[in-house]
């Protein structure tokens, strides 16, 4: 790499450099350990590796001689949130965070070093930015593909401690659905939902609004047959988060997956009085999900223990339900036991017990 000399005294450039050339290469690092073995994503992490091979070309011998760890008063710093990491999904936005910055001093430093220096980082941000939305969307799909049991919820005094023993038997995926409440109340509910299901690692989507799904960051929105255009929706959302879509009939779920949802609804499988006035889809649409949705579908209505059953023998491996956990003394349990014969379910086809 050719070098070329600035104003700025030699040595401290350097250092700043080595610094922070090191810095870039160990946040990819940690990135690429996630994707790699996180989401098994060769993809992603040959992205990293190659942006990590990229800087390593800049590391050249003699910036890392300007090196000086002993004298340098940085190492001793340390910010409590450094210490602790209360998931994966922090973690990884510590590292990114800490990528770009990095990347964006590499980018102004790099301009006193060499000519090419600054327009090579200001891209590589760039590309470490496209990067962190292209993981959080793949981590999002990967979550949404495994989940089978998904709780939409109802109002109520104990809505909190149901959603989190919930997120305690395991589940992965809500849906904050309130139809009453000011927007003020919608909006505080959905951040202290948002919150507890990321601290869970469970997807959490928004009934209804796009904007409130936005407002609080969260992993997607839930939309009905008359509800905003899914196009709409994903042109406010992006690519990286989720749209899902209520179906009610065959025209319906084929539209749905030509819009580009990511997920469907299947139903009301059976009349519900949280959806009344709407007559039920019956079995016969369940069945014909079966057999036509190539994107995960979730059978929704009137679905509890006694006809879970039912709901199952169609071929059925995704259940949605409101009242079966909301209503439930102990949605811990019914949480792990809806699970569990999910597993079952799903265990007995891999197995060719049952047909697929
Ligand atoms: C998973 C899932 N499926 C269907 C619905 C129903 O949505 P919609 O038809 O928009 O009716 P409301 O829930 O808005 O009353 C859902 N919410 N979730
Ligand atoms: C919200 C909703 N959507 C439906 C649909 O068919 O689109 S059925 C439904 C209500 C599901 O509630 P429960 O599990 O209490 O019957
Ligand atoms: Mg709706």
């Amino acid at each position: 790499m050719e070098e070329q000399y600035s104003p700025l005294a030699q040595p401290i450039l350097y250092r700043i450099l080595d610094a922070n050339l090191d810095r870039t290469r160990e946040g990819l690092r940690i990135i690429e350990e996630w994707c790699r073995f996180g989401l098994g994503s060769g993809e992603l992490a040959e992205e990293c590796k190659h942006l990590r091979q990229e800087i390593a070309r800049w590391h050249t011998m003699t910036l890392r001689s300007y090196r000086n760890t002993t004298d340098d008063p940085g190492t001793e710093l340390s910010h409590p949130q450094e210490e602790q990491r209360s998931g994966i999904e922090q973690l990884l936005q510590a590292n990114f965070c800490r990528v770009q910055e990095a990347l964006r001093v590499l980018e102004e430093y790099g301009k006193l070093y060499h000519p090419e220096m600054g327009k090579t980082f200001k891209q590589m941000r760039y590309q470490v930015y496209t990067l962190e939305s292209r993981l959080l969307a793949h981590q999002r799909h990967q979550v949404l593909q495994n989940s089978y049991l998904y709780l939409v919820t109802s109002p109520g005094e104990r809505l909190f401690a149901i959603v989190e023993a919930a997120l305690q038997g395991g589940l992965t995926l809500v849906q904050y659905r309130d139809k009453n409440s000011t927007d003020e109340i919608r909006l505080k509910t959905a951040q202290k939902l948002c919150q507890l299901c990321h601290r869970y690692n469970a997807l959490f989507l928004v009934n209804d609004r796009v904007d409130i799904a936005l407002a609080v960051d969260a992993d997607g929105v839930h939309l009905g047959q008359d509800d905003i255009p899914l196009e709409l929706a994903r042109q406010v959302l992006g690519p990286q988060r989720l749209i899902g879509r209520s179906t009610h009939s065959p025209e319906d779920l084929k539209r749905a997956i030509q819009e580009g949802a990511d997920y469907i609804g299947v139903g009301p499988v059976y009349e519900t009085p949280t959806k009344a006035g709407r007559p039920a889809a019956g079995l016969e649409y369940v069945r014909h999900a079966v057999k036509n949705s190539p994107i995960p579908w979730f059978a929704i209505g009137g679905i509890d223990m006694n006809n879970f059953d039912d709901v199952m023998a169609t071929g059925c491996e995704r259940v949605a339900v409101v009242r079966s956990i909301m209503n439930a003394e102990q949605p811990t349990l019914v949480t792990q036991y809806f699970l569990s014969q999910l597993n079952r379910v799903r265990n007995l086809k891999a197995y060719k017990v049952l047909p697929n």
